[in-house]
């Protein structure tokens, strides 16, 4: 692995609330154009992480570099240019209620550009057809289900070409085969753009699906980072547990577990 290839870089990154430790030391390096799926149970870690991925929370020690440039190290002008590259997908999809879809996916561009609104227009519904979402530009959010939200959310963070994107929680709340249909349409705007691409989810169907590689978290530390092969192989007995929550889930009888929610046995 040479300098170049490293799109994010976290080093001994420790952070703090008040003075609960909850990251304890993170050495964390993507590549460019990977899918790393960052994994663990409630409580381990993972949207603190993301937060100082995204420049949300300043480290107590350590350091991180996206696209060669240390974050602590940026001044707001600096800060701002960076986030050019950078697109984020909230778990909510974070819309704005009182604007429509095509207006939510403009914003970066009205915030980091000054093209006029035609063709902000144009890139949007060009953004809309890349997450199958042709012709919804005019609807209001409440008028989405969740699956078209996460599509939107996703058209709205690559809507400036991002070189990273982020991601949380992206099948959070939704069905198994919607939650599918994004994972596929994540893996294939990485495939289409080319985007380093970070994903936040305790969904491991999902997290096997899309991950180069998966970093586990647990109690603030990565217990285990590598290929789904390693990571599957592991030894750790953490790993394992996490692991073997999901066959429990897997072969749970779904009719069975509906007719009990029915009462009906
Ligand atoms: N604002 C906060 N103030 C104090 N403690 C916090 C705060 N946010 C998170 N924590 C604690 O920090 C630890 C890590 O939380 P974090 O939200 O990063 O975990 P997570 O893996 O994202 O969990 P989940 O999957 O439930 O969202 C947890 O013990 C949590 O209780």
């Amino acid at each position: 692995m040479n300098g170049a290839e490293v799109s994010i870089e976290v080093r001994g990154l420790v952070s703090y609330y008040g003075t609960r430790k909850v990251l304890k030391g993170i050495d964390l390096s993507v590549l460019d154009g990977e899918i790393m799926v960052i994994m663990g149970g409630s409580g381990s870690g993972k949207s603190t992480l993301l937060n100082h991925l995204l420049g949300l929370l300043s480290p107590a020690e350590g350091s991180v570099r996206l696209l060669g440039r240390d974050l602590a190290r940026l001044t707001p002008m600096e800060m701002l240019d960076l986030r050019r590259h950078i697109g984020v997908a909230f778990q909510s999809g974070a819309l704005f209620s009182s604007l429509s879809v095509a207006e939510n996916i403009m914003l970066p561009l009205r915030e980091h550009s000054d093209l006029d609104r035609k063709t902000m227009e144009i890139i949007a519904r060009l953004k809309l057809e890349v997450v199958s979402l042709a012709g919804f530009g005019d609807l209001m959010p409440a008028e989405l289900s969740g699956g078209m939200i996460k599509r939107a959310a996703l058209a709205r963070a690559i809507v400036m070409d991002p070189k990273l994107l982020f991601c949380d929680e992206p099948s959070a709340g939704l069905d198994p085969v919607v939650s599918s249909s994004i994972d596929e349409l994540i893996l294939r705007l990485r495939d289409a753009m080319g985007m380093t691409t970070v994903v936040v989810t305790h969904d491991l169907d999902s997290a096997f699906k899309i991950a180069d590689r998966i970093c586990v978290l647990d109690d603030g530390e990565i217990i285990a980072l590598g290929s789904k092969d390693e990571i599957r192989a592991s030894s750790n007995e953490r790993v394992q547990n996490l692991l073997n929550r999901r066959s429990e889930e897997v072969t749970l009888d779904t009719d069975a577990y509906l007719r009990r929610l029915l009462g009906e046995s």
